[in-house]
């Protein structure tokens, strides 16, 4: 009973605000022209310093509407000339079909915008001043007076109450409300939200009628909130791809493609914002996890309706979005026993999910390319849901949100068939359980074990953490004033010897400065960040070492294959051998090898992903080896799949915009940092592949660390044929360039 009355009260105030949300758009709807909204505001803006407080009203109500016309023009045209592409089918494989599209997208909005606006143009004039005022809603701060003075006691509370939930703590507006809530004549459904949005306010009500355990009646609340969200989403996007500013300091330049991309970056920042602005309510509250959390809360309401297949869908949905997480991976399981577990993710979310995975990887690819600052939370639009289990209050207070649902973590309710097939699950689970917390047992009792002297042994090599310095650790910097005794010949003058074997604090290694140019290292990592994302990574793996950082490469085959279909400049190409060749040279000559051959060589960054931080406890690259592998007992086993035919390493560096990265050497019992060196464009590191060269390289916290790295064996039958391959080639495009 009490339960019935509760839902009529939540449908009656959906209603009301509905009703309102409708009433707004049927304005819109109409035939109204438009006129501009600052237009109107301004007039009514003078009636009001006037005393004139019904034209004050009647045109700022009128800007409001013109307003939303405004936005909604614009949402209509970017959704009418949406799927333009289609126009330009036939076009497709032609090499001008992106321009194309681009161009008849232009048209068909030009066209849109005319015909609704009058002239496009208008929604150019609007000063970003007045648009601002609109944003925070400051017209309602003149309509809650005017209508006061003209005795609307009604429309001064509503418009009042609609500007105080944006600027809770504004004196000004506190005090009229609390003026307007001691009158007797108020009553409690005056205080209502005049811009509400719908897709918060359903949500929010389907959340309490979802906790009230009526899943019939949240269902289809739900539906609609998803409906409006991907709505909302959409104007947000359209608003977007409005103006375009300078505001970098870099492609603020007249240059076609500079500003292009510039372009391109802000709308899709602007974009990636609407993620967050959309979870947000008129008060400021961030719901975090806001989208995916529907098709939490649906999975489970639609499944105690007894749908399955479209739980499963629901809950395929929310795996979209965290993949991982277990809660659903196990809901998903169950389901799919129950159903044909084809049924897949609802594909609005799908396409949508896709849309912000690609935005995300265009704007990591251009912070990269451009050197900007990483805006984090633009790359993370959900919640890190493992990071934030405790936080999540924070983000949900003033919303009556929890998390939402498993489904039936006893397994007797639904999900057996025989008591034999319960008993067989339990007895495999509990085993598998057992299993897990031994290992991780094992591996917690490896990672650290306390020394009397405070030192921390290493066990688990690839653990970072457990890494200490050790007393006599050196810090190479800065070349030294007086120069090492060298332990072999330099090349060239202009090559310095920083460290020798001893001051490394080991055995056969050197560090040597000044090898190639800064203009030599520029053209180097640009080569890697132009191609180096889409060439050969590492095996493929984006993060090969760390999660906290992204890994790309290029190798000099790939270099030469690029130049030969003009994708990169042949003399990029030329200078990523030569320097490669220079490199070998001089770890030849120091260590007074009669030969010395190429193995493999690689270009390579190493990015910090946002989450990454100098509070990491892993490293970028683990302690290892270059030809053996390490065990955990300190053991360089020297067997495949190591690349035992490797004799010596070289990393040369290429710059020094980051922070962290440090290459360390770490002693023979693999445990203590013995030496560890700063890169920086130029430098060189060489050193022998055995188990008397373990290194490893810090974990890089900020910015992104490149270098060549390359790998050498004395034996000339290992010596690596892709190079030689590469060599050829670089010979005949050069000579058929000379020819022409
Ligand atoms: O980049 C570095 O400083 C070292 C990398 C390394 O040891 C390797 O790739 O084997
Ligand atoms: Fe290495």
């Amino acid at each position: 009973m009490i339960q019935n009355k509760k839902k009529m009260l939540i449908e009656s105030v959906i209603c009301c605000i509905l009703s309102i949300i409708i009433a707004a758009n049927r304005i819109q709807a109409t035939s109204v022209t438009y006129q501009p909204f600052e237009e109107n505001f301004e007039t009514g803006v003078t009636a009001y310093w006037n005393n004139d407080w019904e034209n004050a009203i009647v045109e700022i109500e009128k800007s409001l509407v013109m307003h939303r016309l405004f936005e909604s023009g614009i949402y209509d045209c970017y959704m009418k000339c949406k799927d333009t592409r289609n126009i330009e089918n036939t076009d497709r494989h032609s090499q001008f079909a992106d321009i194309k599209f681009i161009i008849s997208k232009a048209s068909c909005s030009r066209s849109c915008l005319d015909e609704i606006f009058g002239d496009a143009r208008l929604i150019t004039q609007v000063s970003e001043h007045i648009k601002h005022l609109f944003h925070i809603k400051r017209p309602y701060v003149y309509l809650q007076f005017a209508y006061f003075q003209v005795g609307n006691i009604e429309q001064a509370v509503k418009t009042a109450h609609t500007y105080w939930l944006r600027h809770v703590g504004d004196d000004v507006i506190e005090d009229s409300i609390e003026y307007y809530r001691n009158l007797t004549e108020v009553k409690p459904e005056f205080f209502i939200d005049l811009e509400a949005s719908e897709h918060i306010y359903v949500y929010d009500t389907a959340v309490e009628i979802y906790l009230d355990e009526d899943y019939e009646a949240a269902i289809p609340l739900f539906m609609r909130a998803l409906e409006a969200y991907y709505t909302a989403s959409d104007k947000c996007n359209a608003l977007c791809e409005g103006e375009h500013v300078f505001d970098y300091d870099y492609p603020d330049v007249p240059e076609f493609h500079m500003q292009t991309a510039d372009h391109y970056i802000q709308v899709t920042e602007c974009s990636l914002e609407c993620v967050k602005k959309i979870a947000t309510d008129s008060s400021g509250v961030h719901i975090s996890d806001f989208l995916p959390l529907h098709y939490h809360y649906l999975q489970f309401a639609i499944y105690k309706e007894g749908n399955i297949s479209a739980a499963l869908s629901n809950a395929k949905t929310y795996l979209l979005f965290h993949p991982e997480d277990e809660v659903m991976v196990n809901n998903v399981n169950l389901l799919s026993k129950k159903v044909d577990s084809k049924t897949e993710a609802i594909p609005e979310a799908v396409l949508y999910k896709k849309r912000i995975d690609g935005q995300i990887a265009l704007l990591r690819y251009s912070y990269q390319a451009f050197g900007y600052e990483y805006r984090t939370n633009l790359l993370t639009p959900f919640a890190d849901l493992t990071e934030n289990e405790d936080g999540i209050d924070e983000f949900f207070s003033g919303h009556t949100l929890q998390k939402p649902n498993i489904l039936p973590s006893n397994p007797e309710e639904q999900f057996y068939q025989s008591p034999d097939e319960k008993q067989k699950d339990i007895i495999e689970k509990k085993s598998m359980e057992e299993h897990i917390l031994n290992e991780l047992e094992e591996q917690r009792s490896q990672q650290k074990v306390a020394k009397p002297d405070n030192d921390v042994d290493v066990s688990n090599v690839s653990l970072g953490e457990a890494l200490v310095d050790s007393k006599d650790m050196v810090t190479i910097r800065d070349a030294a004033n007086e120069t090492p005794t060298a332990e072999g010949n330099l090349l060239f003058e202009d090559y310095v010897l920083v460290a020798n074997s001893t001051q490394l604090n080991g055995q056969e290694r050197f560090l040597v400065d000044n090898l190639i140019t800064q203009n030599d290292c520029d053209d180097l990592i640009n080569l890697e960040l132009s191609r180096g994302l889409f060439g050969d990574g590492y095996q493929d793996k984006k993060y090969p070492h760390t999660e906290y950082e992204s890994f790309q490469g290029i190798s000099i085959y790939t270099a030469v294959e690029l130049a030969k279909k003009s994708e990169i400049p042949l003399r990029i190409a030329r200078l990523y051998f030569d320097t490669s060749e220079k490199v070998r040279a001089q770890v030849q000559e120091y260590f007074h090898l009669p030969n010395l051959y190429f193995d493999y060589t690689h270009l390579v960054c190493r990015t910090a992903l946002p989450k990454s931080s100098s509070e990491r406890e892993d490293l970028s690259h683990p302690v290892h080896a270059d030809n053996c592998l390490l065990q955990d007992n300190g053991e360089c086993l020297k067997k495949p799949p190591a690349y035992v035919w490797r004799d010596y390493s070289a990393i040369l560096y290429l710059n020094n915009k980051f922070e962290g990265g440090n290459l360390i050497f770490v002693d023979s019992t693999a445990k203590r940092i013995s030496a560890q060196v700063e890169p920086k464009c130029g430098r060189m590191a060489a050193f022998c592949a055995g188990k008397e060269c373990f290194h490893g390289v810090k974990p890089v916290s900020k910015g992104q660390r490149c270098a060549m790295a390359l790998w050498f064996t004395t034996k000339k039958e290992k010596q690596e044929v892709q190079r030689q391959i590469a060599e050829e080639t670089l010979a005949s495009l050069e000579n058929s360039k000379d020819e022409l």
